[in-house]
């Protein structure tokens, strides 16, 4: 039975040595908090780091580890104290981590980090391929691992493989200062699914992918060679019922039950019973705004002195990442601040702050959820934060009032809370005003419309939406009405053009027999390929036609001394073998005064983008604009072209970064179908990677051996990834007769 494979850097339990004796405690942190429940209730292996480095495990315990970890379907990666810092601390905590939340001056580059993490993600790879088997599927989690999509392809190109991003997808202005911007984008690429939380952070990757690789982006899918890519946003939720369920036993629970934590703040509470709680959960990372939030509770106190002794701000930092340097000065930071504000607002029955640095167990973290009135999240950028909706899962009777940073992700699903800019203190201290002040009905209110939310849209129903979507990427890849030519239909192809009587081969050329160049001008054939052509063509009984979009001096002046038919303009002239070119009835040119100007002033307005002036068509290129303005323009001068020409007999053909108008009655169907009239061709064959190719590939006979470069849409019977293929398929036909 085939199973899903969960890849992470850390695994859900951590693993630690106690008088030689192993002990296992949940991991923190959102990803392993969250996931926990979908891989506790499914079949799946989670393969991870286990918390500890090779040295610090002794040899009789190597073992005894791994037991631990597959007693819970988990597999413990092995990573030296080498590894953990270049990897680790290094390349994930060092680089990416701050840039992608946007601290570029915290962010490094060393090319020893890079390498080892090259390294250790082809180690997480190695792991994965061995636990795979057919039909399983992969699910690989977060910017420690984004190069294992495609290591693992490399291996298994039929994997189903996803991804999914717990952090922020910066802008591409930002993530283009990456020196390993390529390798990244590429590594990532070799999933089939790739998730992030929010729309903008999709958005951001989508324009990342589309600018620095220039692959084509069409709404959410990338068109790779030999795959299409989607991308989609998912926001993660939480165990729901599990928070709810827990709040309801704290509440039922008699004194006895009770943690040392619980009575400590039922002490304060039964002390002054009108004094509030405001509540703060996080690692400590300076991506959360610790700081900005103490300074802006200490702004509150001196703007409202009459909350003295009224209020207290439970503060819980868990130790994180401690071997990075801005995380051990953010400590020092942070105990500094503590320290003076306490000192600045403390009477003798009073301190504003109850400071904690470490991890909590599970019901503690209940107790602090249950008993604040108010929770403080306040990050300066926050992939999700499910502390937030942990907090409002928590409150079964309704009332507590969320104060969320914007820069949250989960500020996008949590209007009703009070959102804030967490660098605004006035507007915090405001919020807390309001927390403070908000009548019981409007809390009930806003958190019942939260928690409906919450509880539908849990973690259990983002893992399904996720692997859904994830699984129907397969099946749109086994469905793809094209048949990729392996070589069993490649054998039954040669022996059809081998036993036929009279051949004909319409063959596309830009994106079809070359690629693609910045520059049309400079995609000239090559002697191989002009060779490869004469000869096929003189075949007995082999007619081949070139067929192209080309303007025929362009194409003439290639092909001028190879004996071969060239259709041009999409079929507007034809060149017999002779060399004698021929106007094709049918076709005028007088509008091409009126909608040139048209086109010029795109051409002013979108910097890279030309005309390019055929006999009897116009077309506007935009290969090497800015990809996302160059799309943009095409809409719009479609919409304008569409509107100009109607009732005019032209057509707007949009092609790849290309529009061309040209008359309505030429096309490559008509001017293929025309060649086959009076003609018995046994054996019709048309190679094209573009939509103005899919005109033959229709209006040809349906015996016919169409066949569409690249992984596209198509009416086309056969696809092939890329223009080596292509030739490698024209040899076949040559040496075939
Ligand atoms: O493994 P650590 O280095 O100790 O860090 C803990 C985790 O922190 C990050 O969590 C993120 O995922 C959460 C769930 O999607 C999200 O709510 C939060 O905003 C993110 O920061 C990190 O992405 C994980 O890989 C770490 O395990
Ligand atoms: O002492 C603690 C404090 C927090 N958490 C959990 O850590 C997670 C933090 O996730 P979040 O998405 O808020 O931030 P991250 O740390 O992943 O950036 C939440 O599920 C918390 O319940 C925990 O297990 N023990
Ligand atoms: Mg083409």
């Amino acid at each position: 039975m085939s199973k899903t494979i969960i890849l992470s850097n850390r695994l859900p339990l951590q693993i630690s040595i106690e008088n030689d004796t192993l002990e296992v405690t949940p991991s923190v942190g959102g990803l392993a908090t969250g996931l926990k429940s979908f891989h506790k209730d499914g079949d799946s292996v989670w393969i991870g780091w286990p918390g500890l480095t090779e040295e610090e495990i002794p040899e009789h315990l190597k073992e005894e580890v791994q037991k631990k970890a597959r007693e819970e379907n988990c597999v413990a990666v092995h990573l030296n104290s080498a590894e953990i810092d270049g990897f680790y601390y290094g390349f994930s905590n060092r680089t990416i981590w701050p840039l992608f939340h946007y601290f570029m001056e915290y962010t490094e580059s060393d090319d020893e980090h890079w390498k080892t993490y090259k390294e250790v993600n082809q180690k997480y790879a190695d792991e994965v391929l061995q636990h795979y088997e057919d039909g399983d599927v992969i699910w690989v989690h977060d910017y420690q691992l984004l190069l294992v999509p495609n290591m693992i392809r490399e291996q298994k190109p039929e994997a189903v493989i996803g991804f999914f991003n717990h952090i922020p997808f910066p802008s591409y202005e930002v993530f283009r200062t990456l020196p390993w911007r390529d390798e990244v984008l590429q590594g990532v690429l070799g999933a089939d699914l790739i998730g992030f939380h929010t729309y903008d952070y999709e958005r951001h990757f989508l324009s990342s992918v589309s600018r620095i690789l220039r692959h084509q982006v069409d709404f959410n899918e990338i068109t790779l060679p030999d795959r299409i890519v989607k991308v989609d946003s998912f926001p993660m939720g939480i165990d729901y019922k599990k928070f709810e369920q827990a709040a309801l036993d704290h509440f039922e629970s008699t004194s006895a039950d009770q943690s040392e934590l619980q009575r400590r703040l039922d002490h304060h509470l039964e002390a002054t019973p009108d004094a509030k709680m405001i509540l703060s959960i996080d690692r400590l990372d300076y991506t959360k705004g610790i700081a900005h939030r103490i300074r802006a509770y200490e702004y509150f106190l001196d703007k409202n002195p009459e909350f003295i002794e009224k209020v207290r701000l439970v503060m819980l930092a868990v130790p994180s990442r401690s071997n990075v340097p801005q995380y051990r000065r953010l400590k020092r930071e942070i105990d500094e601040l503590v320290g003076r504000i306490n000192g600045k607002f403390s009477t003798v029955s009073w301190t504003p702050i109850w400071y904690f640095y470490r991890s909590l167990p599970f019901n503690n973290l209940i107790d602090l959820y249950t008993t604040c009135d108010i929770a403080l999240l306040t990050p300066i950028r926050d992939g999700m934060n499910l502390v937030a909706k942990e907090y409002i899962a928590t409150r079964t009777n309704h009332t507590g009032v969320l104060i969320l940073s914007e820069m949250a992700g989960a500020a996008h699903e949590m209007n009703e809370a009070l959102i804030i800019n967490p660098n605004n203190f006035e507007q915090i201290s405001q919020a807390l005003k309001t927390a403070f002040e908000m009548p019981e009905e409007e809390q009930i209110e806003r958190n019942k419309m939260l928690q409906k939310r919450l509880r539908r849209y849990s973690v259990e129903k983002w893992a399904n939406d996720f692997m859904k979507s994830l699984r129907a990427t397969k099946e749109n890849r086994d469905s793809f009405k094209s048949i990729r030519i392996t070589p069993e239909i490649s054998e039954e192809i040669m022996t059809q053009f081998r036993n036929a009587k009279k051949r004909i081969l319409f063959i596309d050329y830009d994106g079809t027999l070359v690629n693609f160049v910045d520059k049309p001008e400079n995609a000239r054939p090559d002697d191989e390929l002009k060779n490869l052509i004469r000869t096929l063509n003189s075949r007995e009984n082999t007619d081949v036609i070139l067929i192209s979009g080309r303007d025929k001096n362009t194409l003439g002046s290639w092909w001028k001394d190879v004996p071969v038919e060239l259709i041009s303009e999409h079929g507007v002239w034809m060149r017999q073998i002779d060399g004698e070119w021929e106007l094709s009835e049918n076709v005028k040119s007088e509008w091409m005064d009126a909608v040139r100007p048209v086109i010029e002033n795109f051409v002013d307005r979108t910097p890279g983008t030309f005309i390019e002036e055929k006999n009897y068509s116009l077309a506007w290129h935009y290969r090497k604009a800015d990809p996302e303005l160059g799309e943009i323009r095409a809409n719009e001068l479609s919409n304008v072209l569409k509107e100009l020409i109607s009732n005019r007999g032209l057509s707007v053909l949009e092609g790849n970064k290309v529009l061309e108008i040209k008359s309505s009655d030429v096309n490559k169907g008509k001017a293929s179908t025309k060649k086959l009239i009076g003609n018995n061709y046994d054996f019709i064959f048309a190679i094209g990677d573009d939509w103005t190719d899919e005109y033959m590939f229709r209006e040809l006979p349906e015996t016919s051996h169409t066949v569409k470069v690249g992984i596209k849409k198509t009416s086309a019977r056969y696809y092939v990834e890329g223009t080596p293929k292509v030739r490698t398929l024209l040899e076949k036909f040559r040496d075939n007769l």
